[in-house]
């Protein structure tokens, strides 16, 4: 099958499937924007960094050729009955903003109250890995983690939360440098109850 017409796995409702370009096509739009910028795409320094770039790109971006279902399905049920929260904290992630595809990079920290089974977990680091290789809002991001942790571990509740710099605020634009943006989302228990937001709160270490 032609990779052209490939289609684009994509799991956000909203993102229609597309096709991909070739690795040349792709190669030779990263030389039309080096050349944009006022660079010579041909001086020697320059010669492989398009392939540099779409190869990085593969890496960059890898998260929409991996499913959330693959890394959640395998669960443990010999916890010696806890069902308490689960805190994964410190996440550390890597992603794009959608607006200006400038890096921007935080941490996210994942709760949830087990219902039937626990998942492992560098499986919660690996989920936001999924989603961050992808082109975000933050607010997106933080949607589609607690999202796909309810739809394939069903817990009683779940919470995320992400702490992350743009760039596009520092780098560029409105160049506000040290600026955190912070998001979270709580379903089930979480959503229904404040002392267990609060619970949440006190265990990240930010209230
Ligand atoms: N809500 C949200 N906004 C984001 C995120 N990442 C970047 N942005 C914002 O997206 C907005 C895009 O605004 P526009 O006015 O269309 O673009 P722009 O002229 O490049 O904006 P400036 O960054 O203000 O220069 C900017 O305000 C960015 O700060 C994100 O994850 N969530
Ligand atoms: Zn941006």
């Amino acid at each position: 099958m032609d990779a052209r017409v490939k289609p684009l796995e994509v799991n956000a409702v909203e993102a229609q499937p597309t096709t991909r370009p070739s690795r040349a096509e792709a190669e030779a739009a990263v030389r039309t924007l080096i050349a944009w910028t006022g660079d010579n795409p041909d001086r020697e320094g320059l010669l492989e960094t398009p392939a540099r770039v779409v190869k990085a790109f593969g890496e960059l971006y890898a998260g929409y050729d991996q499913h959330p279902k693959t890394i959640l399905e395998r669960t443990f049920k010999e916890v010696g009955g806890y069902d308490d929260i689960v805190l994964v904290r410190d996440i550390p992630f890597h992603s794009h903003c959608e607006h200006h595809m400038v890096p921007f990079i935080g941490k996210a920290h994942i709760a949830y109250l087990p219902h039937d089974g626990v998942v492992g977990l560098s499986k919660l680091a690996r989920l936001v890995e999924v989603f961050a290789r992808r082109l975000q809002t933050q607010e997106n991001l933080t949607a589609q983690i607690i999202d796909a942790i309810n739809e394939h571990l069903g817990p009683r509740g779940a919470a995320v939360m992400l702490d992350a710099e743009h760039m596009c605020m520092s780098m560029r634009g409105v160049h506000a440098h040290g600026v955190s943006t912070v998001t979270h989302r709580f379903t089930g228990v979480f959503a229904e109850d404040r002392q267990e937001q609060d619970r949440f709160f006190a265990m990240v270490g930010k209230r």
